[in-house]
């Protein structure tokens, strides 16, 4: 609520706009009574621009928009001239000055659109029946307190409470902190004026502004440059699948030529089980043989041995599984234990003559021999001794003669392997001993 005595003050401003206007020394008793004790010449000393008393002293009620000022100098809407915020002989004024200029170009601007605002339109409505308003109107501080503020800039960034800077609310005289009170609830250009005035919160607001321009700008780039590699990547990206998609198709055709290619050549291999199917069903005549069946690893690795030979260590694989046949399928590759070279590898077949426990192994070898052993089977057990060796015309010697074989599975369910040979120089003598571990069902 503004006081009668801040009213009057207004009133009193408003009437003496159609007066030469005072210059800010020579401000009105009132004024001068409101003005702070502490300026130096009675004028508007920076302190006293924060007073609104002061302000409105120097421009005229905030109603008073489009009002021609009394110099003949160009007054803003509000009533604001440029004169009123530029005293001679202050930097710090011109400095506000620049402020004003854009607060003034801000304010045209945003009353240039065609359809006017609201808030306008009621002021110009106001100014209108201002002069002949004596009853029935709303008088100049009664419209004023009802009109909302015209421009933003005028109002709420300027208000001293809310500036860091700005002179502390008690420091104001109260009847210019009362003018204040209604000049702000009118939105007037002393609005404007209190921040302004306020220099070094101004300085600061604008240094603030800068600094987000700066770093707005910087930010942009920043988004530019990540936008460049963002779209280069992409078209990596794109170039990249291309390939890919022309990979599948290059594996799709080889995939389709090599089908093509097996139905040619092995017409046979179509009726091949595949892979996912089921496993064989064990041919009831091997059965006495399934002990060794699976895929064993050499578990230490294996020893061997000779009287012609300096006692050697091996790796071995031996992989025994059946198809359904009456007879079981095997493999031995043994490898160097550091090297993991590929050294000796046999392999062939075992069967059983029926309803017996007879066995026959069959085996060919990579050193060039092909040999049959025969014997029995006996629980988890299996010994057989050589039938028939022979060799290629070309093996080396000394040229073995006999060989012996035992097989068994040990109680901690490992499966032995003992092979004894004598050769052209040598008797039956024990060349190989492995234990093997289970590796696969
Ligand atoms: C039943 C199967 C095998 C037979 C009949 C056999 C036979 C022979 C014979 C006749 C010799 C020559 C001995 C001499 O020079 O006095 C030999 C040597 C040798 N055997 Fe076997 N062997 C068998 C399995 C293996 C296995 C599984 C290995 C494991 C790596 C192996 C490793 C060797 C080595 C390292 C030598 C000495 C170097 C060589 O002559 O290549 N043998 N073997």
């Amino acid at each position: 609520m503004a006081k009668p005595e801040s009213r009057k003050a207004k009133r009193a401003a408003l009437q003496g706009k159609a007066t030469p206007r005072a210059a800010p020394g020579a401000a009105s008793p009132e004024q001068a009574r409101q003005a702070p004790e502490g300026s130096p010449d009675g004028g508007p000393a920076p302190a006293m621009f924060g007073s609104q008393g002061a302000a409105s002293a120097l421009t005229g009620d905030a109603g008073d928009e489009n009002a021609t000022s009394p110099a003949g100098g160009l007054v803003d809407k509000s009533g604001i001239s440029m004169d009123d915020f530029t005293p001679p002989g202050s930097g710090a004024c011109k400095f506000i000055g620049s402020l004003h200029s854009y607060s003034f170009s801000s304010k045209h601007t945003r009353e240039r659109p065609s359809v006017p605002r609201e808030p306008v339109d009621r002021k110009r409505l106001k100014r209108d029946v201002e002069p002949g308003c004596s009853g029935t109107g709303p008088g100049p501080d009664k419209g004023s307190v009802q009109s909302p503020p015209t421009s933003s800039l005028t109002a709420t960034p300027q208000k001293p409470s809310q500036s860091p800077s700005a002179p502390p609310a008690d420091v104001t005289p109260q009847p210019a902190a009362e003018a204040v009170q209604s000049e702000q609830s009118d939105a007037s250009p002393m609005s404007i004026n209190e921040v302004i005035l306020s220099a070094s919160g101004a300085c600061k607001l604008i240094d603030s502004l800068h600094s987000y321009c700066f770093s707005s700008r910087q930010s942009k780039s920043q988004v530019c440059c990540l936008r460049e590699q963002v779209e280069k990547k992409n078209g990596e990206l794109k170039a990249l699948r291309q390939r890919v998609s022309r990979s599948d198709s290059q594996v799709r055709q080889l995939q389709e030529k090599l089908a093509e290619l097996r139905r040619v050549s092995f017409p046979y291999l179509s009726s091949l089980p595949t892979p996912g199917r089921e496993p064989a069903r064990m041919n009831p005549v091997v059965e006495p043989l399934s002990w060794m069946l699976g895929t064993w690893l050499s578990d230490p690795p294996g020893a061997g041995t000779f009287p012609t030979l300096q006692p050697f260590q091996y790796l071995e694989e031996a992989h025994i599984s059946h198809v359904g046949q009456p007879m079981l399928n095997f493999s031995f590759s043994a490898f160097h234990p550091d090297t993991h070279k590929p050294m000796h590898r046999e392999c062939g077949f075992i069967r059983l003559q029926p309803d017996t426990n007879k066995v026959a192994f069959v085996s060919a070898q990579n050193t060039g021999i092909v040999e049959v052993e025969e014997g029995e089977v006996n629980g988890q057990e299996l010994c057989i001794a050589s039938h028939s060796i022979a060799r290629i015309s070309f093996a080396r010697e000394p040229h073995v003669e006999q060989i012996t074989r035992k097989f068994r599975l040990n109680s901690e369910g490992k499966l032995e392997q003992t092979v004894s040979m004598a050769t052209t120089t040598q008797p039956l003598t024990p060349h190989l001993h492995v234990t093997y571990k289970k590796v696969t069902p």
